[in-house]
């Protein structure tokens, strides 16, 4: 049974307890993106321990504050991307604000109690060739309640080579991206602002 800190309280307590609960949490999140992870590697075929070692070496807590916006129609809390990693661990608290894009339109994904929404990043849709998607989002705000989120993002290495596995690549299929160090994809993701098509372009392999 793991404690899931209210990530709005953070800024109020002591920095060594802040240290604390952001340190317990990442690990225990770690754990549990790489049991996902492991299942995911299962589920595709790829033999336990794939998604281990460099390409999940890395990993970042980002907690969001979204203070209440008087008039949200002007403005997004997060504009519309894909995450850039290999997965990522949401922790929504218990406002609303995401949204996923599916078939052509936004819909909201509320916030269950004590629940994660778990993303999967562009690295693992690059790897599985296109059989895992990594899903378009965005948050909203709302003028009456502030939102507080934490994301944890699990990543490669920065030199870590990303491609498509040979195994997941069908007898009727090309690669759809080449070789590239995990870096890379970060400069041009930040150079393209996240837009899901641009930053996926210059790594994209045209049959
Ligand atoms: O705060 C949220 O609901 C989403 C945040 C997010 O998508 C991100 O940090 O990548
Ligand atoms: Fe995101």
């Amino acid at each position: 049974m793991v404690f899931i800190p209210h990530f709005s309280y953070l800024h109020s307590i002591s920095y060594n307890l802040c240290r604390e609960i952001v340190a317990t949490y990442s690990i225990e999140a770690k754990k549990l993106g790489l049991r996902i992870l492991e299942l995911l590697s299962e589920g595709l075929g790829l033999g336990s321990g794939f998604f281990g070692d460099k390409l999940s070496e890395s990993s970042l807590l980002s907690v969001n504050h979204y203070p209440p916006c008087p008039d949200p129609s002007l403005t997004l809390g997060v504009s519309r991307h894909c995450d850039p990693n290999l997965l990522t661990i949401l922790h929504q608290g218990d406002a609303y604000g995401l949204q996923v894009f599916k078939d052509g339109e936004w819909i909201g994904v509320e916030p269950l109690h004590n629940a994660f929404v778990v993303n999967i990043g562009h690295q693992l849709q690059i790897i599985s060739n296109n059989k895992l998607k990594s899903a378009e989002h965005r948050a909203v705000t709302n003028s009456r309640v502030a939102r507080t989120t934490a994301a944890f993002f699990i990543n490669p290495s920065d030199d870590c080579v990303i491609e498509p596995d040979k195994s997941l690549i069908d007898t009727n299929e090309s690669p759809a991206y080449r070789p590239f160090q995990f870096k890379e994809f970060l400069l041009n993701y930040s150079s393209s602002m996240g837009n899901p098509e641009k930053c996926l372009e210059p790594f994209e392999l045209h049959a």
